[in-house]
């Protein structure tokens, strides 16, 4: 499916966007684990973490949905069965990896493989450190890629240095380390997505964090159980950076985005918009279930260019093409660096993000790790390529509402991947 998104005179309104993509997917993987029944309200009912509840179906795992709520009649830890055949992960990097943290703890075989964009990402990074605590992997390219067979099984702490500051490397870890004897023990310079650690500790899983000198430690031990939850799962604060943007950049927009979850392991987009010159506001702030949820109010301001530093990454991870995409609207430069997982992600979305620049005729810079992007660029219009990935084809509609002529973006439907009602909220503040 192709759309175009055409300019609008300003952003106005006030949207729930869909709940938080990393949330849902823990919750249903985390809950099949529990002893007892769990109940999820607000379940993000999108491609990938329909993917998430799929594969845990063929684990063995009853998830029942009534009236919009999620009940997961959890397995225990020793409970999920060998699936009868190869259990697709679809276009869903964090269902996979932390998929295989959790069967390295079961004694079976399981194949797992993906979409075209799926088998084409590493699982070494977590393929090698849960061979290292016992589980028998293997899969295309050494390991490296899917299709993936493993086979768990007595398992062993570890102490992992998580240098890409990947959440789903540290997560897959972590779930390993419920099933491993002593302690599993994961470092990272830069704090990455918390979630899984703040799940677990609501289950009733031994979780000790700590910052120290040589970044963030979060240690966990062998469990016994877990204890089944509930939860309200947030509004995606991914998902509502797209409208943040928008307001940001076209004059006259004021947008309201409700229960926005703003973890500060998740919130770097919205500073940096507020670094920028935007106007972000928190408002009504509140604790639920271990997570931190804010309306936050965005109005427009006039742009400046900034730099994004390594260290800033983790926290806006899958906001960085959306922030070089208004980048072009900001005055002066932008330059974005220690960004080079953006390689591995949907796509290789510095790459992409150049590409479709390039057919804009917008000015840029391609840097191994990053890119430095011009100002205050005109958008005239015209055809850019999602290569499937929505966080590309969100992030040039975005652009579509400030272009003289359109833009144009292919394989849109994409958008389904995170965020299914897209165009829908989009049609509906534009004014
Ligand atoms: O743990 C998660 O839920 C996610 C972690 C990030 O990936 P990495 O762990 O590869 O950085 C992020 O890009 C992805 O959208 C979701
Ligand atoms: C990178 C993403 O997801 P995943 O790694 O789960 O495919 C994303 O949603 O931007």
């Amino acid at each position: 499916m192709e759309k175009t998104v055409k300019k609008v005179k300003r952003i106005e309104g006030s949207l729930r966007v869909p709940s938080d993509k990393s949330i849902s997917h823990r919750a249903i993987i985390l809950s099949s684990l529990a002893d007892g029944i769990s109940i999820v309200k607000n379940f993000l009912k999108a491609g990938d973490t329909l993917t998430t509840v799929n594969a845990y179906r063929k684990l063995g795992v009853e998830i029942v949905e009534k009236e919009g709520v999620y009940y997961i009649h959890g397995k225990g830890l020793d409970g999920l069965k060998e699936p009868d055949d190869f259990l697709d992960m679809g276009n869903s990097g964090t269902t996979t990896r932390l998929t295989l943290g959790v069967l390295a703890g079961f004694n079976f075989f399981t194949a797992l493989t993906g979409d075209d964009s799926l088998r084409k990402r590493p699982m070494k990074r977590v393929a090698e450190p849960l061979s290292k605590m016992g589980a028998k992997i293997d899969g295309r390219k050494d390991g490296n890629l899917l299709p993936i067979s493993i086979r768990g099984g007595k398992l062993t702490g570890i102490d992992f240095f998580n240098e890409k500051m990947s959440a789903q490397v540290k997560s897959a870890i972590l779930l390993a380390g419920l099933f491993a004897k002593g302690e599993t023990t994961v470092i990272e310079p830069v704090i990455s997505r918390d979630h899984t650690e703040n799940m677990l500790n609501s289950m009733g899983a031994y979780v000790s964090r700590e910052f120290t000198k040589d970044g963030y430690r979060v240690t966990v031990k062998k469990a016994d159980k877990l204890n089944p939850i509930h939860i309200n799962v947030p509004a995606d604060p991914s998902s509502a950076a797209f409208f943040a943007a928008a307001a940001s950049v076209i004059p006259g927009s004021h947008i309201e985005l409700k229960d926005v979850l703003v973890n500060p392991t998740r919130d770097g987009f919205f500073r940096k918009l507020k670094e920028m010159g935007a106007k972000v506001e928190y408002k009504n702030k509140r604790d639920e279930a271990g997570e931190i949820v804010a309306d936050i109010y965005v109005s427009y301001h006039e742009l400046k260019g900034v730099k994004v530093k390594p260290k800033e990454v983790p926290s806006m991870i899958d906001e960085i093409p959306l922030l070089a995409i208004i980048a072009t609207q900001a005055e002066g430069e932008t330059v974005i660096t220690g960004a080079h997982e953006l390689r591995v992600k949907e796509s290789d979305r510095i790459k992409s993000v150049i590409e479709n620049f390039k057919r804009l005729g917008l000015e840029a810079e391609e840097l191994p790790d990053g890119m430095i992007i011009r100002g205050k660029q005109k958008v005239k219009g015209g055809i850019v390529d999602s290569y499937k990935d929505h966080r590309v084809a969100m992030g040039f509609a975005i652009l579509g509402l400030v272009s003289e002529e359109g833009i144009t973006i292919k394989d849109a439907d994409c958008v389904y991947i995170s965020y299914p009602e897209f165009f829908n909220h989009l049609e509906k503040v534009s004014k």
